[in-house]
């Protein structure tokens, strides 16, 4: 079993990574008068009983359960009601303890849930997908407005993190590469990453538990030491958001769900490397080396051409690390060395243009 540490002015936290670790969740919950359980229903379907013999194991067998839609569905403004509605009939009080047990999208929902019930008790992230290794730790909780991406939530950081990775062998094609993503950005923002090795060599249909676990544990290690150094995303934070400006527009524009998250990102990273290039004179290699990779695994880079520039850039304005009228990027003149960087519409209009041409979908 794998552990790391998350420091940050809220609390610190483990977040222990290795199979069987939701056999661990007693350890968490001495303090807790009741325990409540947000869960994903496919996941409830395929791995409930998993936690339901650990919680018995705790002696906790009379948690309640709420299953919500699964996956991006449950991010909505009607889910984060009835979550509330849901905590209060399980009588949960400031001393209850909230457990999340799902992919990104119920550890969003229900880490805000948590954040605001009596305006905040604490709450255990169990993920389930490869891309949890990224949303369960740093404390960012949210949902989504029909005009953009997590619109609406509060950093609120759990008080454990308990990654199970004997849940991840059912998760299907399309989920690893969503959790892969995430992945691949750890290793270009980290100046101790790997990126360009890890472009070569990783391959989604070949690889080993070993190499999955590695870079689950090297994701969580970069981010929480950034996260660490910056909680609430004044400074350094904005880097773990490399290529979701224009990555959450396709997300948005795809109508949350339509493409993966992970899928969504892939496709805006390689859009700020070509900005890279035309603002900072970022060697090409790497962009190549990052569309080579996606292609050879699979990601559906070609779905942007249904989306024209226009509508995604009516999505950027809406990015978070926008100021009202500017758009700020995350670039990356250099592997492992990002940096903020504004861009005016003709200069996003230019790179989305020259993306179109290398995926060969320019209209
Ligand atoms: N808070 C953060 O810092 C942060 C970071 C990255 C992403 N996110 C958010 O995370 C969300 C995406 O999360 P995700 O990629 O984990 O996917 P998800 O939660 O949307 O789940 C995707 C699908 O996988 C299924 N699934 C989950 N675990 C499974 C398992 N073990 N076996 C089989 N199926 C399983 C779900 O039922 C769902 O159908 C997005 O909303 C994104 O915005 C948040
Ligand atoms: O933890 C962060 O900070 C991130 O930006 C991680 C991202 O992978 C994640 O998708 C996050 O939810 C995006 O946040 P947002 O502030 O752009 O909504
Ligand atoms: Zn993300």
């Amino acid at each position: 079993m794998e552990e790391i540490r998350v420091s940050t002015t809220e609390r610190a936290y483990d977040v222990r990574v290795g199979p069987g670790a939701l056999g661990r969740i007693g350890d968490y919950l001495e303090g807790a008068d009741r325990v409540a359980v947000i869960a994903d229903e496919r996941v409830a379907g395929i791995h409930g009983d998993r936690l339901e013999q650990a919680l018995a194991g705790a002696g906790r067998g009379d948690t309640p359960w709420f299953l919500v839609p699964a996956g991006e569905a449950c991010k909505t403004v009607e889910w984060f009601g009835n979550a509330q509605q849901f905590l209060l009939e399980a009588g949960c009080t400031r001393k209850s303890t909230v457990i999340a047990f799902g992919g990104g999208a119920c550890g969003d929902l229900a880490g805000f849930a948590s954040a605001a019930y009596m305006r905040g008790i604490d709450f255990i992230q169990c993920p389930t997908t490869i891309l949890a290794h990224d949303s369960s730790v740093g404390g960012k909780t949210g949902i989504n407005l029909p005009g953009g991406k997590n619109m609406t939530g509060a950093f609120h950081q759990p008080s454990a993190v308990l990654y199970d990775t004997d849940l991840l062998e059912t998760l299907p094609p399309e989920e690893i590469r969503s959790g892969m993503a995430e992945a691949v950005k750890h290793q270009l923002i980290s100046p101790d990453g790997h990126a360009r090795d890890m472009l070569v060599t990783v391959d989604y249909s070949e690889m080993d538990e070993q190499t999955l676990l590695h870079y689950i544990v090297s994701g969580i290690r970069v981010k929480a030491e950034i996260v660490g150094r910056d909680e609430r995303e004044g400074s350094v934070r904005k880097f773990l958001n490399f290529g979701h400006t224009y990555g959450h527009a396709v997300e948005a524009a795809a109508g949350y769900g339509g493409m993966t998250h992970g899928e969504s990102v892939m496709i805006g990273m390689l859009y700020a490397l070509i900005l890279s290039e035309q603002l900072t004179g970022a060697d090409r290699g790497l962009t190549d080396a990052l569309q080579r990779f996606s292609e050879r695994n699979g990601y559906p880079l070609r779905s942007v051409a249904g989306y024209p520039f226009e509508q995604l850039y009516g999505y950027m304005q809406k990015d978070k690390k926008a100021s009202y009228g500017e758009l700020h990027f995350v670039l990356l003149p250099e592997d492992g060395h990002p940096l903020m960087n504004k861009a005016d519409r003709e200069q996003c209009r230019k790179a989305d243009e020259e993306l179109r041409k290398r995926l060969g979908v320019l209209t």
